[in-house]
């Protein structure tokens, strides 16, 4: 099974008991995609096997938090710093799984007025902010690298 290893401290939680399911001999045949440097770090020092999802294009299962979920479970991903990998990685998978406390709960996306997190590939930033400012001016854009 192919598997999105996700990055925050909710999935951490998911990693960490992958990694002892694992050393228990309770799962086997398991390959994880790290979302984050961090995750890889984390699979890494627990012996989870990883890969890269030009190995591996069809992810199985994704578990991953999320930063607000509406009642309509529309979502906020990527305050932890790794929106566009998620995106990609989550989004090639067959069955993504949220993991929420009731903190996350909103009644609509944006009312937590923690800011939005948008991420782009270094090499078409500046394209991509042209674009969004056009679309929403230039205030309130920054790159983060
Ligand atoms: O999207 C994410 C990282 O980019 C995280 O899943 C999200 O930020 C939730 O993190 P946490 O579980 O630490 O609240």
């Amino acid at each position: 099974m192919v598997h999105d290893l996700g990055t925050g401290s909710t999935a951490k939680h998911v990693v960490d008991r992958i990694g002892e399911l694992l050393h228990q001999g309770k799962l086997k045949d398991i390959v994880g995609i790290p979302t984050s440097k961090k995750t890889h770090e984390q699979a890494l020092s627990l012996g989870i096997p990883l890969s890269d999802m030009d190995s591996h294009p069809i992810v199985d299962l994704a578990i991953d938090g999320a930063n607000e979920v509406d009642p309509y479970l529309n979502l906020v991903k990527g305050r932890g710093g790794s929106h566009l990998r998620e995106m990609m990685i989550e989004g090639a998978c067959k069955k993504f799984v949220v993991t929420v406390d009731e903190f996350k709960l909103v009644n609509y996306i944006g009312s937590s007025s923690l800011a939005m997190p948008v991420e782009t590939s270094e090499s078409l930033s500046e394209i991509w902010l042209r674009c969004k400012a056009q679309n929403f001016g230039r205030k309130g854009l920054a790159l983060c690298h």
